[in-house]
């Protein structure tokens, strides 16, 4: 398993001496991503089969009515619906029609006692209740967007202390009174945001929905331990590098992929001749690895992560507000969307909530058991990034094996999506005719473009319009075929209703959550996948050091990869070895000094020359 000392110190200078405190952290914070600190256990000894747990969802929910799923056709009484219907926040210009969904009033009427109790939990996790019992965590995301909601008044000062330095921090920047280093005369022209999960999917959407066209510092993202990637983006920067500010961006500060950005960044700085420090800021928790790392090498800057916000509801912590606010994004008109729209869905009305109201469609239409997929289609190109935005909030906070009283119920709610129209052309042909897995999701923008710039491209329509009729003709097509939809509409793509869609679905999915009796907040599955990945390190390891000994021999003893896994004690990893053999042979790390890659049992491995430090390690 990976150790966590020194994990983000590979060159020499950086490497901590025996006076800095790389550990002694307190667990949380020290939480390293390639551990597997907490698994979520049954606490109950009655494990539910899958199909059980599923018919027990059922008969709660709507059997009687499943069966009967009937979408309204008549004219008349589907205009009806959709006025009864029809949710509109007049402050936000944000409107929601779920007419198109075909519950019942009896179904409305059966869920009312479970959104009760679901509101009730909400109010709690408000007030700093453990909402997040498996890891003892406060949520407390909507406290970003009113500090006066903060059960402590010291959170409530942290919370108004960082909005206010990542204003006057942002505006040093933009304004040149910070300035890079090698660079006097100038200002900073580029942020290089390095993060992975929700420490990069929520400013690269936000980036995409609100960035002005020329921002005063462009944005690019390192999310991803693809070295090719890393470099396409550090060529692309090419001798902006100078002016380049380098946003680190890890709540747990031990992420594997974050790290390795950064040292590939750091990397790139001292190969250009820059001084790294002076252009990097951190987003991390106290004491972290990453905030430690920061702190000893006197980065430019470092902003808080708080233990109870989770990543993917981060993005109205500094993880969201600092490189928006470095695009010139209002970032306070974001707030207050997002407040607007909480103080919209605590009333405890489903049919004045719309995220009850959404929360209540799910349920129904993917049988409360996630029967369905969630198709997301914005009819905008700005909000592109919005169903990547969802896939996380919505999959990692309801994809759990578990409930609350520790039944397995493999619960989820899967959500895809990319754009309308453009989608049109691609798969909505199986949305209309083909297998019957989904429920759509509109995000309709009213305003098409600019006042004064609209033209009509042929009598009486404009370009505009023709991305309305598609999206209109694409809900009656799929309707008229079976298919339900919701509509969410915002007037404009602007800070504040941004600021409220994201509010919107991040109390959608809190409020599902409890109605299916799942821990919205922590995610014990994610961790699975990185142990696995440190033991295939591990194990690589393991490899190089076996094929080492063979290589210093005298003559040079190339190994068969049964040799390899025999003298690596891991005789049932031949098939891992095999892959880690053909991953290195084809970055030129290994030698094969018979047979090819293609066919594993001809193959003898050496290394190019024997290391006997190595050896003797
Ligand atoms: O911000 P970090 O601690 O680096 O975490 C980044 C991401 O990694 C994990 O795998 C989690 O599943 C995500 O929820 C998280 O957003």
């Amino acid at each position: 398993m990976a150790s966590l000392s020194g994990l983000y110190s590979s060159s020499p200078s950086l490497k901590p001496s025996k006076n800095l405190s790389f550990k002694a952290l307190p667990p949380a914070q020290s939480r390293d991503s390639f551990s597997f600190p907490h698994t979520s256990k049954p606490t109950t000894n009655l494990p539910l089969t899958l199909s059980s747990a599923r018919s027990l969802a059922r008969d709660i929910s709507h059997s009687d009515y499943a069966k009967k799923k009937e979408l309204v056709k008549d004219p008349d009484a589907l205009w009806k619906r959709y006025l009864d219907w029809f949710y509109q926040q007049k402050d936000l210009g944000l409107y929601l029609d779920v007419s198109r969904v075909g519950f019942t009033d009896e179904f409305v009427a059966e869920m009312e006692p479970r959104f009760q109790a679901a509101f009730k939990a909400m109010e709690d996790l408000e007030k700093g209740s453990i909402a997040n019992p498996d890891e003892g965590r406060m949520v407390g995301h909507y406290w970003l967007r009113d500090s006066t909601l903060a059960p402590k008044p010291t959170l409530k000062t942290l919370i108004e202390n960082t909005l206010n330095s990542i204003c006057s921090f942002s505006d040093d920047i933009i304004s040149g009174k910070i300035k890079p280093p090698t660079s006097p005369e100038g200002r900073f022209t580029q942020i290089l945001s390095v993060g992975i999960g929700g420490s990069a999917l929520g400013p690269q959407f936000v980036a995409e929905a609100l960035a002005p066209d020329n921002p005063p510092l462009k944005i690019r993202f390192i999310d991803n331990t693809d070295p090719a990637g890393i470099d396409h983006q550090v060529a692309q920067l090419g001798a902006e590098l100078a002016t380049t500010l380098v946003i680190v961006i890890s709540k747990s500060g031990g992420t594997p992929e974050t790290r390795n950005g950064l040292l590939e960044v750091q990397k790139a700085f001292r190969d250009a001749g820059l001084n790294f420090s002076k252009q990097g800021v951190a987003i991390t928790q106290e004491n972290s690895l990453l905030d430690n790392t920061a702190r000893i090498e006197g980065w430019l800057a470092r902003f808080p992560m708080y233990d109870w916000v989770g990543g993917r509801t981060s993005i109205m912590s500094a993880v969201g507000l600092l490189p928006a606010a470095l695009q010139g994004i209002n970032i306070r008109e974001m707030l207050t969307g997002a407040k607007i729209m909480d103080e919209a869905t605590r009333t405890t009305s489903i049919k004045n909530n719309p995220a009850a109201l959404l929360a209540m469609c799910w349920y129904w239409a993917s049988d409360g058991v996630g029967s369905k997929d969630m198709v997301v289609l914005p009819y905008k190109d700005s909000l592109l990034l919005f169903s990547r935005y969802l896939q996380q909030l919505v999959m990692e906070s309801l994809g759990k094996e578990f409930d609350l009283d520790g039944n397995t119920v493999n619960q989820g709610l899967t959500v895809y999506g990319n754009k309308g129209s453009t989608d049109q052309h691609a798969y909505i042909q199986q949305l209309r005719d083909g297998v019957h897995n989904f429920f759509a999701t509109f995000i309709e923008v009213l305003r098409d473009r600019p006042p004064g710039h609209d033209w009509e491209l042929e009598p009486g329509v404009t370009c505009g319009d023709y991305l309305f009729g598609m999206l209109q003709g694409t809900r009656s097509a799929l309707y008229a075929n079976g298919r339900e939809s919701i509509s969410v509409t915002i007037e404009e793509v602007t800070p504040r209703s941004v600021g409220a869609l994201i509010a919107l679905y991040e109390r959608a999915v809190g409020l599902y959550a409890s109605i299916v009796n799942i821990n919205a907040y922590h995610q014990p599955g994610v961790e699975a996948g990185k142990k696995a990945a440190a033991e295939v390190l591990a194990l690589q390891k393991r490899v190089l050091s076996v094929l080492n000994e063979a290589t210093c021999k005298d003559p040079v003893e190339p190994l068969t990869l049964e040799e390899i896994a025999d003298r690596c004690h891991a005789p049932e990893e031949i098939e891992m070895i095999y892959k880690i053999i053909a991953h290195m042979s084809a970055n030129d790390r290994v030698l094969i000094a018979e047979g090819n890659c293609g066919s594993p049992r001809s193959i003898k491995v050496y290394l190019g020359e024997c290391n006997v430090d190595d050896l003797y390690a």
